[in-house]
């Protein structure tokens, strides 16, 4: 099943726009893990078992894993949700952009080897970069339009022909790049005008939209600008406010409140009403 159909399906099984970003930080692990990084499969594993049924996928960021020389828990965490959780999509967050030969190399990483079902990319290098990824043509692409970061504006606001650069972006990802259904674009929560912009530009196409939560994004706002008719077309991204909820010995418990009441948020803004 392509990735498109997996999210569709795991929206509308789990009444779910969020997803679970999976960032595990030793320094900050409960005090039983604290500092281990051996650990890193073991925490991810009780966050997922305990938010899974609240959220429309998982996406674990490559660093935190690579920098703690974790690839193969990494592995091991994505293999595990897809025994357990099928149909549930992972998004590989790498970020990832370079010249054609080298792309296809991290194509093979992020789908043959971590068997992700869709990774993030970085357009700057534009589409002979992004290519490789889409030879992998049940995967999705998900390519960064405008982040959530304050430093995102430096570049991505530039004027470019009358308008800014991330709707160039906006406009290649939907009319030249998208030939196959496999793009998405990153649109951060702390930029509703901008969600809003890009949603009447790309029509239903996923927007990932980090920044809710520890980046103090607003819910209302962001789910107001990014919906679709359907009440669907986002992944609405938070990661620590959802493993750190807690950092004692009920920090499952407390991940699962937290993701429950974040996806409830979230949906009491998914249908426009007269309250909304
Ligand atoms: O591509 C991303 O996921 C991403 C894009 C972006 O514009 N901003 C952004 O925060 N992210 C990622 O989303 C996650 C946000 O984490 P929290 O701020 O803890 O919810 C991190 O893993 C970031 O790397």
């Amino acid at each position: 099943m392509s990735f498109i159909q997996s999210l569709t399906n795991a929206w509308q099984r789990n009444d779910s726009l969020l997803c679970i970003g999976l960032d595990p930080d030793p320094a900050r692990f409960p005090a039983s893990f604290k500092g281990n990084s051996d650990k890193i499969f073991e925490f991810c594993r009780a966050i997922v078992d305990a938010s899974a049924t609240y959220a429309c996928a998982f996406k674990p960021q490559i660093a935190y894993f690579a920098a703690h020389r974790a690839e193969a828990q990494l592995e091991q965490l994505i293999a595990y949700i897809h025994t357990e959780y099928p149909g549930l999509p992972v998004i590989l967050d790498a970020k990832r952009g370079d010249i054609g030969s080298t792309a296809q190399q991290y194509a093979h990483e992020a789908f043959t080897r971590y068997q992700a079902d869709a990774v993030t990319v970085n357009p700057y290098m534009g589409f002979d970069s992004i290519e490789p990824y889409l030879a992998h043509q049940d995967k999705g692409v998900i390519v960064l339009c405008r982040t959530s970061n304050p430093g995102g504006s430096e570049l991505q606001f530039l004027n470019s022909n009358g308008r800014p650069l991330y709707q160039i972006v906006a406009e290649y990802a939907s009319q030249k790049w998208n030939t196959n259904g496999q793009i998405g674009l990153v649109v951060g929560a702390t930029f509703p005008h901008e969600i809003s912009t890009v949603r009447k530009m790309v029509g239903d196409m996923p927007l990932l939209i980090p920044g809710i939560g520890a980046q103090g994004g607003d819910i209302a706002a962001t789910v107001k600008a990014g919906r679709t008719e359907q009440g669907l077309g986002m992944l609405i991204n938070s990661s620590r406010a959802i493993l750190y909820a807690s950092n004692g010995s009920d920090f499952a418990a407390a991940a699962s409140q937290a993701a429950r009441e974040t996806r409830d948020a979230i949906n009491l803004y998914r249908r426009p009403s007269p309250l909304n």
